[in-house]
């Protein structure tokens, strides 16, 4: 390794590198080679130089990159254009993904929110009642593929109205399966193999990217509706200088949001419910705050209710700070990188890897950091993340335009779940409207546990884009009366 480079993780064999470690479990990778390296280190992943950097200096120097040093889209391109399509997020500059945001986010406002909660309540409760599983009085469920069918349910007929929803319970469920299989991380490794599955991606992208486009023309025709959705206001969106923006990139744009969504929000609703069931007691505490809150008659759930159960909110923020989807959020290096405070310059040849999550368990930030303690969140806790009592949180300190609205300036928080900088998530208010709403009825109508009634909570696998709980992860329910 040359003087100037960060330390190089040990390892066996050239091409491989440390791949297999890392992609086993990156978290521990993330960990154990912090102890033996320090916050910056350099290790090989499929032959590539990957310098990692954690903590919250790390997380600003990479989130915080300047445009003419970090690159996102030369990374995720091979992954995301073939299961999106052509000439939207990555397969743009990045001046066209900032417009692209700034219309996904124009749908996605308070008043949107007000319509999506009862959308969202209605879609769990009649899956609730029509699904086989949860018949009955109580039971054992593997509980992924029904949050994986809850969010698809309940994220299409908000986020893509419900025409696209409707689709779901026909043609549009196999086909955006096989859309899925490209969204591996294998691809985004080997994409430039003919492997069987990209056939059936390829086909399926064509054949739900026109199903879009058909959904768009009948719209045109029929003229003005009163649906809130992101494709309405996609079609009524033009670039800077009047170009309105075509139905292909609409179209292309809906599915980048439907993979976003779904993969993230399965993802999180799926640990939320184990997590609760590891803790039947905060299960109740659940369902005594929106007793107290909300009236013993519990009434049908609005956007405004939400605001009145911030336990609820906390088990958002709790799980995503043990289980945040991406752990790993690269970027090519475009040109040497001195990094402040050492003597280290990041040559272009190496690609730049952030784990936020890295922070986000780090006990000089979260005492007791492995605890899943979703009350740390309330202000006096003991438990209270040390960063929000000395330094100033998101909300306080300074923001700044990348073209799609403000986002906090600073990226030295180590709690950042959805990113930071100009790439940062824009799905993030959506998200938590759709999760603590999910969550809010399954607690008025169900009590989890434990199969064995412990407080053990199942594996995480690594193994697919978006970390998420190993399968089959059972849990005991039991119908509230
Ligand atoms: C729990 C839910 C979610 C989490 C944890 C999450 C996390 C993230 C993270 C970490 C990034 C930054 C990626 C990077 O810097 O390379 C990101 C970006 C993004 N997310 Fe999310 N996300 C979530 C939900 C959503 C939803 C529901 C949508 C759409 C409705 C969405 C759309 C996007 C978009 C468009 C970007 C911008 C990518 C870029 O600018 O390069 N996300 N998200
Ligand atoms: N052997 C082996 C072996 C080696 C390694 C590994 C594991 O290695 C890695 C390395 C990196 C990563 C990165 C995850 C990653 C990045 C980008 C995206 C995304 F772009 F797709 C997204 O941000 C997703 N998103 C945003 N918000 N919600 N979803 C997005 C943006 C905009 C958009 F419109 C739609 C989107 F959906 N998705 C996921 C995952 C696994 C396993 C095995």
């Amino acid at each position: 390794k040359k003087p100037n480079e960060p330390p190089l993780v040990f390892h066996w064999f050239p091409l491989i590198g440390s791949t297999i470690t890392y992609g086993m479990d990156p978290p521990r990778f993330f960990k154990e080679n912090r102890e033996k390296y320090g916050d910056c280190f350099t290790f090989i992943l499929l032959g590539k130089k990957t310098t990692v950097y954690v903590g919250p200096k790390g997380n600003d120097f990479i989130l915080n990159g300047k445009i003419r040093d970090v690159n996102a889209e030369e990374i995720y391109t091979v992954l995301t254009t073939p299961v999106f399509g052509k000439d939207v997020v990555y397969d743009c500059p990045n001046s066209k993904l900032m417009e692209q945001k700034k219309f996904m986010k124009i749908a996605l406002t308070t008043e949107a929110f007000r319509q999506y909660v009862p959308i969202i309540s209605d879609e769990v409760t009649s899956y609730l009642k029509r699904t086989p599983d949860f018949k009955g009085k109580s039971g054992i469920v593997d509980i992924p593929p029904k949050m994986a069918q809850i969010t698809i349910f309940t994220a299409s007929h908000a986020l893509q109205g419900k025409e696209i929803r409707d689709k779901f319970d026909e043609t549009l469920a196999d086909l955006y399966h096989d859309l899925d299989m490209g969204f591996s991380p294998i691809n985004f490794m080997l994409h430039w193999a003919p492997l069987p599955w990209n056939n059936r991606r390829d086909y399926a992208q064509r054949t739900v990217a026109k199903i879009y486009m058909d959904t768009i023309k009948e719209r045109r025709a029929r003229g003005e509706t009163g649906a809130q959705d992101i494709m309405w206001h996609l079609m009524n969106s033009t670039y800077k200088g009047d170009v309105p923006v075509p139905d292909h990139e609409i179209a292309h744009m809906m599915i980048a949001l439907l993979m976003a969504g779904q993969h993230s929000s399965s993802s999180t609703s799926s640990w939320i419910m184990l997590r609760l069931a590891s803790r039947p007691d905060i299960m109740e505490d659940l369902y005594n705050e929106q007793v107290k809150n909300l009236g013993a008659d519990l009434p049908p759930l609005t956007y405004e209710d939400l605001a009145k159960l911030p336990l609820h909110a906390a088990i958002v923020k709790e799980t995503l700070r043990l289980h945040a989807p991406i752990h790993s959020i690269m970027r090519a290096v475009k040109t040497p990188m001195p990094v402040p405070g050492t003597k280290y310059v990041i040559p272009t040849d190496h690609v730049l890897l952030a784990a936020p999550g890295v922070s986000a368990t780090d006990e000089s930030y979260f005492p007791q950091p492995d605890l899943w303690e979703p009350h740390r969140w309330e202000k006096d806790s003991p438990l209270a993340p040390t960063i929000v009592r000395n330094v100033a949180s998101e909300e306080d300190d300074e923001k700044i335009d990348y073209g799609y609205g403000l986002v906090s300036k600073g990226a030295n928080s180590p709690y950042l779940p959805f990113g930071a900088g100009r790439h940062r998530c824009i799905g993030e208010q959506f998200a938590n409207v759709q999760l603590q709403t999910i969550l809010a009825i399954i607690v008025r109508n169900f009590k989890f546990r434990n199969v064995d009634g412990s407080d053990k909570v199942i594996g995480t696998d690594y193994a697919s884009l978006f970390s998420r709980p190993l399968e089959p992860a059972k849990i005991y329910w039991e119908r509230r009366e």
